[in-house]
Formats: C-alpha cells, structure tokens, sequence
C-alpha cells in the first residue's frame, strides 16, 4: 500500500508540475479506466451469456444451407451495414435466387448482349465476423457468420445467440428454414462431386434446374418401366427390412454415347426429388479407402451416379492386374496393348489411384455401404466389366441405349417443335425465317421456345417426314439434337434438308474413321518399335550385368586364390562369354587404355581365344596380387590376361 502511494504520489502532489509527472500520471488513469472497461465489459458478456442460447451451424451439414437461404430472404439481412458484394452467385448457400439484398438493374435490354449480361447478379452477403441482430417471432437472434480453416479447407460457420428460457425457438426456425429451402429446391436438382482429396469428402457442385421426364425420348416403357422401379424401390424399405435384404438397389444404364443416359439419371432425380452424388472412379486419388469413405457418406436417399464405370478398369489392368475388374480382352492382350500399358503404367501409379475391384464391389455391397440409395453405372462397354461388377444385387437392371430409332426421331422432332406457339411477340413474322431467327428479344418479351406456328397436323406430318429420311440404328439423338438445335427456328427448312445433312454426317464419320485407323496404325507400330527397342535395352543389360557379375566373380576368386593356376579363371571368363553376347566381353578390353594395340582391336571371341592363350603365358608369370588390386577392377582383369600395367608401359 505504501508502495503504491509512494508511486501515486508525485501524481497527486498538487505542486508537482514536470510534463513527466503529468504524463505518467495520464498513462496511470488512462491504464486503470481501460482495465476498467475491459472488466465490465468481459463482466456484461458473461452476463448475456449466461442467458443467451447459442447455436451454431458448419457449412458442412445441411442446416447451414437452410438458414443461409433463409437468412438471404431476411431484408435485415440484406440491409446490412458491413457486407461483401458478390458475382459469385452459384453457390452452396441458396444465393442463386434473388435475395432481399441483391442489385437488380432495371434498365430495359434493348441487345441481346445487354439480355445474356444481365444475368450476372450482383448479390450483397453481410460479411464475415460482424453480428447482425434479427428479429424474430419475438426474440432478436444475434447472428454471426465466421471463417475457419478445416481439415478441408476453408470453412464457413454461423452462430446464431438468442435470449430465450428454452431452445424452443431455435429449433422452430431450423424447421422453418429447411421448409423453405426444401420449397424452394423443389425445382432444382443439387449435384455432388466426390473430392478424392483428404480421405475422400462430397463437394457441393451447383443446382440444376430440373429436367421434365417428357424431354427424354426413349423407346415405348422404358421410362416408364425405370422410374416405376425406383418408386417401388424407394417405398419398399420396410419390405426389405422384413425379409433381412440389403436395402440398395442399382442401375445399370450401358451403350452408345449421347444416347440419353445421363440426361435420363438427372431426370430421374428430379423426378424423385432426390440429389446426385457423382464418382468419377478413374479420377486422382481414387482409392478402395476413399471409395469406401464416400460411399458410406452418401445420404440415405439420394442417387449414387459411377460415370463410365469402364474407365476406371481400363486403367486398372496396368495398375493391378490381380484385383481389376478388366476381363482380358483380346486388345489388352496384343502386343501394342501391353508395350503402350507397360509405358503408361508409370505415370498411372503416380497419381496415387489405388482402386482395386474388391474395393468397388465392398464399397457397393459391403456391409459399411450405405442404404437406401440409387446407384446407377453409365458405361459405353459393357463388354470390359467384369461379372461379378454386374451381377444382381450390384446391379439389378440393366437397361441398354441404342442409337436413335425412327420412333425417336419423331419424338425429338416433336420435343422441338411443340404443337402450341409458346408466347409469340406479335411483331415477329412467324413465316419470315429470317425474322424468326431473330431472337435478339429482352428476355422478358423473348419466348422461351422457338417463334413458330405449326399446327398440330403440320407438326405431326413433318416429324414422321424426318424421321422417315433418319435410318434407324445409325445417329445418336445427340447428334439429331445438335441437327435441330442448328435449325430450331426452321422446322420446315429442317425437314428438307435432313438428307443433306445426313450425307454430309457420313461423309465426316467416314473421314473421322479413316483418320482414327491411320492413327491406330501408326500408334501400334510406334508401340511395336518401342517394344522391340525395350527389349533389346533389356537383354542389352542383363547382358552388361552378368558380365559385371563374372568379372567381380573372377577378382573375387583370384584373390584368395592368387596362388592357383589361372586357367581355372580363364575359364569362367570363358563359360559367362558363351551365353552373353560376345562385345559383351570385348568391352574392358577395348577400354582398357594400357592394354597391347592387337587387344583394342580384338573381337569378343578372338579375345577368348587369346585369354587362353595369354592365361597360359600368365601360367609362367607370377603376379602379385596386390599390384592388380591397386590399379581397379579393370587393370585387375587386364593383370589376370598377363598384362600387369608395370609390363605394359
Ligand atoms: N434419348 C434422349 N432423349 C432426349 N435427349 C437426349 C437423348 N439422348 C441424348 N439426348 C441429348 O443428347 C445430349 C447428350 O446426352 P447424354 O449426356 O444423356 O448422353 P449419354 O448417353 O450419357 O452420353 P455419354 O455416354 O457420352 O455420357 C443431351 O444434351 C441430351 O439432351
């Protein structure tokens, strides 16, 4: 006490005028008022807190999702004093629906740049780390959204506080949102993407507007016949339960590409009202552990969709012959095949993809695989899958896509040009092609379809003209597609000049074949040459190997044997010659630089004729040994032919 008066004291002495006391006496009144205030502060906080209730939501659980969709919709939200402006509106959170806080310019679009640039949305998002107060049904919720840095990456977090006796009113505004969010996704499908990286976690990829089953033309039922499955499958849990059968079921959709898988899987979805989780088994990293680790993580009801399941073993046979599920297929076995696998099997190993057939089928059917989801395959060769991949219970149906039918034609014809006009802007000359291919409307005045007015006997006498002049079996709807989409505004024009087109696509599909073959050609014969050059390499070293291996053999021997007759050694030099190619053995002579000129020029065979004409001069000569061992292996071998390197200098 007396301590601090005495400090104090120069401070509160009223005759003490040095600036030096005046300003220790500031930082002292200035330091005690701050710990002060940080005191009460620290003493209010923990007041609040002790009545506040907290919770909070990470981005990686679907409760953020909801309460940042419904937070987006709050104009408190939007109204908010410290925020981030953004572009970036595909996004995990529900921003790409116009929220309280987005900028719309009201300007009208007179060009059709002005109409595509107006659909970049500026959105405003409250940044991060500041608290915004929100009132609801009574109660202010203290809300903040925070940053941190995860196993994954960065990571967003929110925390909402409210002042309530029970958690009553925070569980009815998670309720409330994920109403809302689940209202609003009704007409998006969410797209996952499996990320390899870390273990292996599921990427929110973006929404999809949903696509009507009407869009996908299929041959009679087949449609029908999947989404009734599904169905079936979806209500049927406890079906499944009762009679102890896993409750998963799979879809195998194989054959030719842009035949309507994928579109029809994404359908499905929205159909079902179900999101997609997509695997790519070839990608980077991809392992039995990661495959397993995704799988298992995958929501109970949800579509698991393995694109190109063939892809993933086209690259296995290289990786591990043993656990693939590549049958051996006549191609794989020929010798291009195998030299171009040998040469790629490097490079395969190095991403880290570890993938392995028994861990495929595990992560399937395992007992850790998850429940009561679709798995659907999409493959274009059915033929590499190995059996037990396809078998029931992996795969239960299977459904095969051709190329388009006569019947399709007529089906997509009628998909683009639909019997009603669809709000036709009374300025447009419907009969003017060149007025209908005009589209450069304001999107608010542009009809979402093509300006056309065609009857329905017109529509339907033009789609059974073109599907007349479509062979069957021959173009994928993909390619009709990309036919119509040209003339989406032509539908008679379209018509008559179908076989034009047609011939035009056989003449490209006749020059691409031609082109692939020459291709195959050349890469066969590139891959035979490189075969043959690595075995050359190979007998070439094995050859330089166990000449090596002789050599040491033979300095080994002498060593201990020093005392011996050389032609022992002489011999084994002899032995090893007869079964490696002869330059083999030439080869320390020619280098050897002290060696007798006719020894840089003798030729494997003439050199062994001479070893043992030279091991028995050296039979009469006693060498030293240690004189061989000073000068290396190399004068060593010479020493051992006679020639120690004091005689030959
Ligand atoms: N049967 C179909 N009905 C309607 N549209 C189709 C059909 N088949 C293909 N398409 C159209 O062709 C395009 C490619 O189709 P999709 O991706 O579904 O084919 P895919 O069979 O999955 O091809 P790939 O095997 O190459 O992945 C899509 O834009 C789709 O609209």
């Amino acid at each position: 006490m007396d301590a601090l008066k005495s400090l104090l004291s120069p401070l509160t002495s009223s005759n003490v005028t040095n600036p030096i006391h005046d300003t220790l006496k500031l930082v002292v009144i200035g330091g005690t008022v701050e710990t002060a205030r940080r005191a009460s502060v620290s003493a209010w906080n923990g007041f609040i807190d002790s009545f506040f209730l907290t919770a909070h939501f990470s981005q990686e659980d679907y409760p953020y999702d909801w309460l940042m969709h419904w937070l987006s919709k709050q104009p408190a939200w939007g109204r908010s004093r410290e925020f981030d402006i953004t572009t970036r509106t595909v996004n995990r959170h529900g921003l790409t629906q116009s929220t309280s806080g987005d900028l719309e310019d009201d300007e009208d679009d007179e060009s059709e740049d002005l109409a595509t640039r107006r659909k970049r949305k500026v959105a405003i998002i409250p940044s991060v780390d500041t608290t915004h107060t929100i009132y609801y049904r009574g109660h202010w919720l203290r809300i903040t959204r925070t940053k941190r840095y995860s196993d994954f990456g960065q990571c967003a977090e929110l925390k909402i506080s409210v002042v309530a006796r029970n958690n009553d009113i925070l569980k009815r505004l998670v309720l409330e949102a994920k109403r809302e969010y689940e209202k609003d996704a009704e007409h998006r499908v969410h797209i996952f993407m499996a990320d390899t990286l870390y273990g292996g976690h599921w990427r929110w990829n973006g929404a999809r507007q949903k696509r009507p089953m009407s869009s996908i033309v299929l041959e009679p039922g087949v449609k029908d016949m999947i989404l009734a499955d599904c169905k079936d499958f979806l209500r049927s849990e406890d079906w499944y339960a009762e009679r102890g059968i896993p409750f998963r079921r799979g879809y195998l959709l194989h054959g030719v590409p842009g035949s309507g898988k994928t579109s029809l899987i994404h359908s499905l979805a929205g159909e079902l009202g179900l999101d997609i989780y997509v695997i790519s088994l070839s990608s980077k990293g991809m392992s039995d552990n990661t495959l397993a680790n995704l799988m298992g993580n995958v929501p109970s009801r949800c579509i698991v969709l393995l694109e190109d399941l063939d892809a993933a073993f086209t690259r296995g046979v290289s990786r591990d012959e043993k656990s693939t599920g590549a049958p051996t297929s006549g191609s794989s076995s020929n010798t291009s095949s195998t030299s171009t696998t040998t040469a790629k099997s490097k490079e395969e190993t190095d991403d880290g993809s570890t993938l392995s057939l028994s861990g495929l089928l595990n992560s399937l059917d395992g007992v850790a695989a998850a429940e009561g989801r679709l798995l659907f395959a999409t493959t274009n060769h059915i033929e590499r899958l190995d059996p037990a991949l396809s078998r029931p219970g992996r795969m239960d149906v299977w459904v095969n896509f051709k190329n388009a039918t006569k019947w399709q034609a007529e089906g997509i014809f009628k998909c683009f040009f639909p019997v009603k006009p669809v709000n036709v802007t009374p300025t447009i000359d419907p009969k003017d092609p060149t007025s209908q291919e005009n589209l450069a409307v304001p999107k608010r005045q542009r009809p979402s379809v093509a300006t056309h007015t065609l009857t329905e006997d017109e529509v339907c006498v033009l789609a059974k003209r073109f599907a007349d002049a479509i062979p069957n079996d021959e173009f994928s709807v993909a390619s009709l597609q990309g036919y119509l989409l040209k003339n989406k505004t032509r539908p008679r024009e379209c018509v008559e000049e179908v076989s034009a087109w047609i011939i035009q696509e056989r003449e490209t599909k006749a020059k691409l074949k031609k082109e692939k073959e020459e291709r195959e050609a050349k890469e066969k014969k590139e891959a035979e040459a490189l075969a043959k050059k690595e075995k050359e390499e190979e007998a070439k070293k094995k050859a330089e190997e166990a000449a090596a291996e002789s050599k040491s053999e033979e300095t080994t021997t002498e060593e201990p044997k020093a005392e011996k007759p050389s032609r022992i050694k002489v011999k084994k030099v002899k032995s090893s010659a007869s079964v490696k190619p002869a330059e083999k053995v030439e080869e320390p002579v020619s280098t050897d630089s002290s060696s007798s000129e006719s020894e840089n020029t003798t030729s494997g065979e003439d050199a062994d004729a001479e070893e043992s004409v030279t091991s028995e001069e050296e039979s009469t000569i006693k060498e030293p040994v240690e004189s061989a061992e000073k000068t290396g292996s190399k004068e060593t071998w010479v020493a051992v032919k006679g020639h120690p390197p004091d005689q030959s200098v």
